[in-house]
């Protein structure tokens, strides 16, 4: 028998558990959320520190890039949450929400609707800071933030060699002024992360007009007619349906969702052909225009076992762990990522073009390089905040279970590779201040002790990677490329709306689990209106 739904919405990451919880508010309403993977039960996702352990492993998809040509043709790993909660449940929990300046320049480019003083109600209605308040901060919304306790001694000691550069001291990333350098917030309740499956869906839970399936693949969305009428998913090897009266919310994230649009057959009808795939509707679009932060970590090895680093030693882990069960506080309630910065390649520059993420340590996450074993060390990640190269996600097949090819292309754009060269060459400065020089033994993996822009472009080429923010591949807009309209529905069918990472014009120049969030937050306001 065919279950029978008035939504469904096809992934339970940042964007699903949000409408979901939303969605399900009016109990006249019945709401199915389906989620690819477990059930976020796993202690290490709800541990601040836990982020160290989320990079690889049971709790992402395991995707890799095609080689990409301008970093030296190697195959980056493409770290996605499978989880719930998706993203939220396994991110770095940095809370930053974009600059002003991104939200308008959406609007400019044909999501009518979004500016920022659009869309900024929607940031404080989903915010629920501890501390932050005022016009720029929500305190009563169910995405839990809160500052970081007690951060380490070489975090202080980055924050205070940022000023020694000259970068203003910054509080507050979302307040009126993003740029210089300081502690970031997080998205953390009570010591514990808060991702949108606890802020959101865990209060949900208990209502009978919502369903919640996990270990669930979507396998494609299925029509009637131009309507979309329900889904086919598949549980190990059982294969079911789900229908739905009203609506089908794709939420699968910007990697997952083109990959499923492609599969119903929405996108490009010649790569659909070449599938076997059924054309339902020729959109150019899907797939297309996916942009990503092209991360460059510095690593320095320092004198001193002060990093967090120090817990790696068993004796020092078994005692954080217990401050941390018994106080709830010491290393565990640490999100690594714990100081950053946001400042400008170039005076000429209006709003801050490149962001930093200092990390208390080394190795904590998959795949970066570190210091040799048994030492201790810390890591300066940059990236070129609004990159202009453009990359692109297509099957490899029509098999939902095979991954899809994901190319974003990194540094096809020659000024993303300048740029990224500028910020190795910043960050090797940040790292060059008396406040860190003192902890410093040694940068590692450079030539030079003052590295040239050619050396840096070398490097960047050669280590950089994505910092976890694909966007952009079922864009939001009009005109050709677009995928969704500014209400989020897709272009020339029924009853299907995009409302994740994968439906934003352009990339957001900061982290993007706080704007995914405020677009699901929108969303349910428009279904609710009937809109
Ligand atoms: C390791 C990592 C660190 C990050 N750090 C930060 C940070 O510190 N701060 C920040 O703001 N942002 C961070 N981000 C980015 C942020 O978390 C994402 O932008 C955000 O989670 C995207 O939300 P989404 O809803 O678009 O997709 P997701 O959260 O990825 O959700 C998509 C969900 O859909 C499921 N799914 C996919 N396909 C199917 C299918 N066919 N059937 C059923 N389910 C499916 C997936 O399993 C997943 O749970 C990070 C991301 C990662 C991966």
């Amino acid at each position: 028998m065919t279950a029978r739904f008035d939504y469904i919405v096809v992934g339970g990451g940042s964007a699903g558990c949000v409408l979901a919880s939303r969605l399900s508010e009016d109990p006249t309403v019945k709401v199915c959320l389906i989620e690819a993977g477990k059930r976020d039960v796993h202690p290490f996702i709800h541990i601040p520190a836990g982020f160290a352990k989320m990079t690889g492993g049971p709790w992402t998809w395991g995707l890799q890039t095609v080689p990409q040509k301008h970093a030296n043709n190697r195959k980056i790993s493409y770290v996605q949450g499978r989880v719930l909660g998706g993203g939220s449940s396994i991110n770095a929990e940095v809370f930053t929400r974009g600059h002003p300046s991104d939200f308008d320049r959406w609007e400019r480019e044909g999501a009518t609707g979004w500016a920022f003083k659009d869309v900024q109600k929607y940031f404080l209605r989903s915010e629920g800071n501890t501390i932050l308040s005022g016009a720029w901060h929500g305190t009563l919304g169910p995405l839990g933030v809160s500052d970081m306790t007690a951060p380490n001694v070489t975090t202080q000691a980055f924050v205070q060699s940022c000023q020694e550069m000259g970068l203003p001291y910054n509080r507050d990333f979302n307040g009126p002024t993003q740029e210089g350098a300081g502690l970031y917030q997080l998205t953390v309740r009570n010591q514990r992360r808060c991702s949108t499956a606890v802020g959101y869906l865990r209060p949900a839970l208990a209502r009978k007009n919502l369903t919640v399936v996990t270990n669930a693949l979507v396998l494609r969305i299925l029509f009637e007619g131009r309507r979309a009428a329900g889904v086919q998913y598949a549980v190990g090897s059982k294969v079911m349906i789900a229908a739905a009266e009203r609506e089908i919310l794709v939420t699968s994230g910007a990697i997952g969702t083109p990959k499923l649009m492609l599969l119903s057959g929405i996108g490009p009808a010649e790569h659909l052909r070449q599938h076997g795939i059924p054309v339902v509707q020729d959109l150019p679009g899907v797939g297309e225009n996916l942009q990503d932060h092209y991360g460059v970590d510095i690593v320095a090895e320092i004198e001193k076992n002060i990093s967090l680093d120090k817990y790696n030693k068993l004796h020092n882990m078994a005692w954080s762990g217990l401050q941390y069960a018994v106080f709830g506080t010491g290393a565990a309630a640490s999100n690594i990522v714990e100081a950053g910065a946001f400042w400008r390649t170039s005076p000429a520059v209006d709003v801050p073009d490149i962001q930093f993420h200092f990390l208390a340590g080394a190795g904590a996450e998959a795949g970066v390089m570190t210091v040799p074993k048994g030492r201790a060390g810390i890591t300066l990640n940059s990236y070129l905040l609004r990159p202009k190269s453009r990359g692109t996600v297509r099957l490899t097949s029509a098999d939902a279970r095979v991954d899809p090819q994901v190319d974003p292309n990194f540094l096809s754009h020659p000024e993303d590779l300048r740029l990224a060269a500028k910020g190795v060459m910043l960050s090797y400065e940040m790292f060059s201040q008396p406040s860190l020089q003192k902890h410093i033994r040694e940068i590692c993996f450079f030539k030079n002790k003052a590295p040239s822009l050619d050396e840096c472009e070398a490097y960047a080429r050669q280590y950089g990677r994505t910092s976890y923010h694909p966007a952009c591949t079922c864009r939001m807009g009009t005109g050709e490329g677009a995928v969704v309209d500014p209400f989020l529905k897709v272009y020339g069918v029924e009853g299907l709306r995009i409302c994740d990472s994968s439906a934003m014009p352009s990339l957001l120049g900061s982290n993007t689990n706080a704007a995914t969030v405020m677009i699901a937050e929108r969303t349910a306001d428009f279904i609710r209106a009937g809109a």
